[in-house]
């Protein structure tokens, strides 16, 4: 038998970048979820996905502390929600700016270091400054950073957007359907963009959408959530026909074509008919 040299890995962060313990949340008789027990771990690449009002929001505002758990608990790289911000990069949904908007690209993705340290004080800035030039380089953006953010297009506005979220280097990236409204090739350079953070620095993210299909080449795992009930596993084990006919209590097809998934009969969901139908 041969002896290999086993090299040791770089240490990596073992933490979980989010646990949810137990947890649900209901407004008044409403009940988003319940029992929700999940780990996100460093690098992982989470879709959540579910039909509007399922609490796909409310659960990225519990993870920044806006929302509280009516019970259980929310963690962030084991800080209690809301306590590790500065550890969070937030992309929000794709919406055109202002076209007055006569802040600088680069101004735009410097908020994203507010709350960070190196804020104050003349090495301070220099910092700040070497940060966003190498987020806006990273993201491809550096030819555009000094033109005012209202007069470009939707998908440059998407990668400064998504700079700002990675200047502060996040352990946790939350993207709240930042593929909206994209086109395909731009959609294509926003999810690769987040795709190479993951790999390189092993950025944890939780992917809110309507849509697997641009995405599912990356998802590890997916949270689907309809209606109070909810499943949780890789895309093969959550996204049939079985599963979705269990959560929507409606029949629902799950096909593949040509590598996409296609659900049929969701949007019939007994959340969206009347009584009786
Ligand atoms: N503070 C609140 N008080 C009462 N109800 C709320 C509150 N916040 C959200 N809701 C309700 O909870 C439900 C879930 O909202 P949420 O925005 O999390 O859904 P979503 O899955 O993100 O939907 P969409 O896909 O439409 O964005 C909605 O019906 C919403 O009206």
């Amino acid at each position: 038998m041969t002896s290999k040299t086993v090299l040791a890995a770089p240490a990596r962060r073992r933490e979980a970048a989010l646990r949810l313990r137990s947890a649900r949340l209901s407004y008044g008789e409403r009940v988003l979820w319940d029992g929700l027990d999940l780990d996100i771990r460093p690098g992982e690449f989470l879709a959540v996905l579910g039909p509007n009002g399922s609490g796909k929001t409310s659960l990225m505002r519990v993870l920044l502390g806006q929302q509280q758990l009516s019970s259980g608990s929310a963690e962030v790289v084991g800080h209690p929600a809301g306590k590790a911000n500065h550890r969070i990069g937030y992309i929000p949904q794709q919406r055109a700016l202002d076209s007055q908007l006569v802040l600088r690209g680069r101004d735009l993705v410097g908020l994203g270091l507010d709350g960070h340290r190196w804020g104050l004080g003349l090495r301070g800035r220099a910092e700040r400054r070497r940060r966003v030039d190498r987020v806006l380089a990273e993201v491809g953006a550096t030819e555009y950073a000094d033109q005012p953010v209202g007069l470009l297009s939707g998908g440059e506005q998407q990668r400064l957007r998504v700079a700002q979220a990675l200047v502060g280097d996040p352990e946790l990236l939350l993207c709240d359907e930042p593929l909206l409204s994209l086109d395909l090739a731009n959609q294509r350079v926003v999810s690769e963009l987040i795709d190479a953070r993951r790999r390189s620095a092993g950025t944890a993210v939780l992917f809110v959408t309507h849509e697997i299909n641009p995405v599912l080449p990356l998802v590890d795992r997916v949270l689907y959530l309809v209606d109070g009930r909810f499943q949780i596993g890789s895309p093969d084990e959550v996204m049939t026909s079985e599963n979705l006919t269990r959560l929507y209590r409606t029949p629902v097809d799950v096909l593949r074509v040509r590598g996409q998934i296609v659900v049929v009969g969701a949007q019939n969901s007994a959340h969206h008919l009347p009584e009786g139908s």
